[in-house]
């Protein structure tokens, strides 16, 4: 049976220590000329210098998958997808292992039992979960993992003790949330309606920046994407782990 290595956090801790310790040699300048320095190959990848995996959380609707598909486009040896578990049945284009983890309510039970879960939830009628070898895997390919996790989802993650830093993502207003998640044309008008009602139940604790390490309003998407690159790469301790 899988359980998670104590090295994931372990590692975790180290990276965050040796984080400590790099930012001492590096000056903010050899940081920032990294970040635009770019050659005939294209942009140099920035320094990570923050190595604890970064969860991703914010309405349905909001904008999370497109910020990160945005994020593995410009980075895609940076960073590494925690790939979740779920019942719900693929969307046109998503493929098993890639975007999800597609599985039976009975398998998810079984991986469960095992407790081979950091978190798992039902949300709109299917149980969605992240497994901990999702999150050590890409650990341990050397890449930041990031995780896609809705808020429930979140509160069992900050309880499991992972080291993490955790960006809530909201756009600025519900009507805009309803707007895009009718224009996505991915679900039915029952699930657009649980989804809005759970956001409005959601939006104030999203609201008070200091439940999260950063805060993205996605507006303009090229403005949104932009606060979150900077945040990632940014050195800034995290408020909340
Ligand atoms: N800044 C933006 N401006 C306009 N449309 C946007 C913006 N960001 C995302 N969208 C669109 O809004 C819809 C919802 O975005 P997305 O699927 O990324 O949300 P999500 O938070 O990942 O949702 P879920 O949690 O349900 O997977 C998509 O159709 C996407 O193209």
């Amino acid at each position: 049976m899988f359980a998670l290595s104590p090295t994931l956090f372990r590692n975790v801790e180290g990276a965050i220590r040796s984080r400590q310790s790099l930012v001492s040699c590096l000056s903010l300048a050899t940081l920032s000329r990294n970040y635009t320095t770019s050659t005939l190959k294209g942009p140099s990848p920035p320094i990570l210098v923050d190595k604890r995996p970064i969860v991703i959380t914010g309405p349905s609707g909001s904008g999370k998958s497109t910020l990160i598909e945005k994020l593995f486009q410009e980075y895609p040896s940076t960073f590494g997808f925690s790939v979740s578990h779920t019942t719900r049945k693929p969307r046109p284009g998503e493929k098993d292992g890639i975007a999800y983890h597609f599985v039976t309510e009975d398998e998810i039970q079984e991986l469960i039992n095992q407790d081979r879960f950091l978190e798992h939830a039902v949300f709109s009628g299917n149980h969605y979960g992240t497994s901990k070898k999702a999150v050590q895997d890409v650990f341990e390919s050397g890449k930041i993992c990031i995780l896609d996790i809705d808020l429930q989802g979140v509160q069992h993650v900050r309880k499991s003790g992972l080291q993490a830093r955790y960006v809530f993502v909201r756009p600025k207003s519900l009507d805009t949330l309803e707007t895009r998640l009718r224009g996505r044309g991915t679900e039915t008008e029952e699930a657009i309606q649980k989804r809005l009602h759970r956001a409005k139940n959601e939006w104030g604790y999203g609201m008070d920046p200091s439940n999260f390490d950063h805060v993205v309003i996605n507006d303009q998407l090229k403005k949104a994407y932009e606060d979150l690159r900077d945040f990632i790469f940014s050195s800034q301790a995290s408020k909340k782990t």
